[in-house]
């Protein structure tokens, strides 16, 4: 396959660079300068992690790897505080850089380490899911959770670069695969509707993921995925890295999402969330008389033929309530919503009446899981 450059613009433009096997592009996307490297990556990607540290001591750098607990268990200050320790200890300095390989708890993890350590070192990402890739790792939000709440500190802090090597995705769980798909189809809906259409044409092979053994079509139609939710996403952070305004829109079904991953403790992979969380806002915005009945079906539709939940257990709303007054859309006792007034149309909805956000809710709302109270499945 052809390799792809999709340029973020800013104060200092990036390329997102889409193919396969790309490693020889990182000593481009690290510069002249950098000597010493931290590749950062979970304990998952063991191997992966230090054939990238062999590769760049070939290539004469003075390369470290660190070893991270898998998914969110990875964003924590504490893990951050071990990544400054490691680096510390390793004399980095404000010409050394950080490498990440992994999915998107990775790259929010090390990019926020990058961010901090001596107030902002270089780090080029290397995403290995297809949610990293088509969202976290591009675009510089990167983060770790706190007790309240989701990715409640962070920093802006663009990549030098992101290396989309699609080869990683063969070895992806169907699972993680389909959680990706969740953003995707997000960006579909808020901007590129060709998404839509490409997701509903293929979707029983998407949900059924065979990995290395996928047809090229199927293939294909990833790349073009990635390809078109880069493209949206590079569009929307190049003009709007700090989110005054248009970036919002990224944001589509996190604030319910991001409060059902609070509730379930992270055992919800954040896709599912982000899934439910986009039909919960389709219905607020249907009962705010914004949004036609059409549009809410195709949001359950689309997410359903991937196996997404399009819904969550009926008997958490003050706990989401809770987690979703710390959303960062909100302002003071001001609750913020992207919504949708028709397919790639997001305008805001403010201060929704209470009883509108629990219509919604119930119209989410599913009985309560039988078993023990807490117990919480991967997708809902
Ligand atoms: N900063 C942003 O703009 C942004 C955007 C979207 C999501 N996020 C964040 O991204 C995170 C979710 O990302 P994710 O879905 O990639 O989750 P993840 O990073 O937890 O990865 C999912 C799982 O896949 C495994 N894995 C990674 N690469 C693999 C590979 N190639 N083969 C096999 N297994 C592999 C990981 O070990 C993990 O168990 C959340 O924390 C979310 O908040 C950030
Ligand atoms: O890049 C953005 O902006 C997004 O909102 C993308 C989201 O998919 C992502 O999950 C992000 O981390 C959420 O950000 P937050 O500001 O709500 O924590
Ligand atoms: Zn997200």
């Amino acid at each position: 396959m052809t390799t792809t450059r999709v340029t973020v613009q800013g104060a200092a433009p990036y390329d997102v660079v889409i193919g396969r096997h790309l490693l020889g592009e990182l000593p481009a996307l690290l510069g002249p300068k950098v000597r010493r490297v931290l590749v950062m990556h979970p304990a998952s990607l063991a191997a992966t992690g230090e054939a990238v540290r062999e590769d760049l001591t070939a290539q004469g750098y003075e390369a470290f790897a660190v070893e991270l607990p898998d998914a969110e268990e990875q964003k924590t200050a504490q893990v951050a505080a071990f990544c400054w320790q490691v680096l510390g200890q390793a004399d980095f300095t404000r010409s050394d850089a950080i490498v990440s390989v992994g999915g998107g708890a990775t790259t929010d993890l090390a990019g926020f380490v990058a961010a901090t350590w001596l107030r902002g070192i270089k780090v080029v990402h290397v995403p290995t899911t297809l949610l990293g890739m088509v969202d976290a790792a591009v675009g510089g939000k990167t983060g770790i959770n706190t007790a309240e709440g989701k990715n409640l500190v962070g920093a802006f802090h663009p990549p030098a670069g992101v290396l989309c090597d699609l080869a990683s995705l063969a070895s992806l769980d169907r699972w993680d695969l389909v959680a990706g798909l969740a953003e995707v189809v997000k960006t579909g809906f808020i901007a590129d509707p060709r998404i839509l259409e490409l997701v509903e044409e293929h979707h029983a092979d998407l949900k059924d993921w065979k990995g290395a053994d996928a047809s090229e079509e199927t293939w294909a139609v990833l790349a073009e995925l990635v390809e078109r939710s880069v493209a949206v996403k590079a569009r929307v952070v190049g003009e709007d890295l700090t989110e005054q305004g248009l970036r919002e829109i990224l944001n589509y079904g996190h604030t319910f999402g991001h409060a059902v991953e609070l509730v379930e403790r992270y055992q919800w992979r954040h896709g599912a969330a982000v899934a439910v969380g986009m039909v919960f806002v389709a219905e607020l915005a249907r009962l705010a008389g914004k949004l036609p009945d059409d549009v809410v079906a195709r949001h359950r539709a689309i997410l359903e033929s991937l196996g997404l939940p399009t819904s969550y257990r009926g008997d958490r709303w003050d706990q989401l309530l809770a987690a979703m007054r710390r959303d960062k859309k909100s302002r003071g006792d001001l609750l913020r919503f992207v919504v949708l007034d028709g397919v790639a149309r997001p305008v805001r909805l403010e201060g929704p009446d209470p009883t509108l956000l629990a219509a919604a809710y119930a119209e989410v709302s599913k009985e309560p899981p039988t078993g023990a109270p807490g117990v919480s499945v991967q997708l809902g």
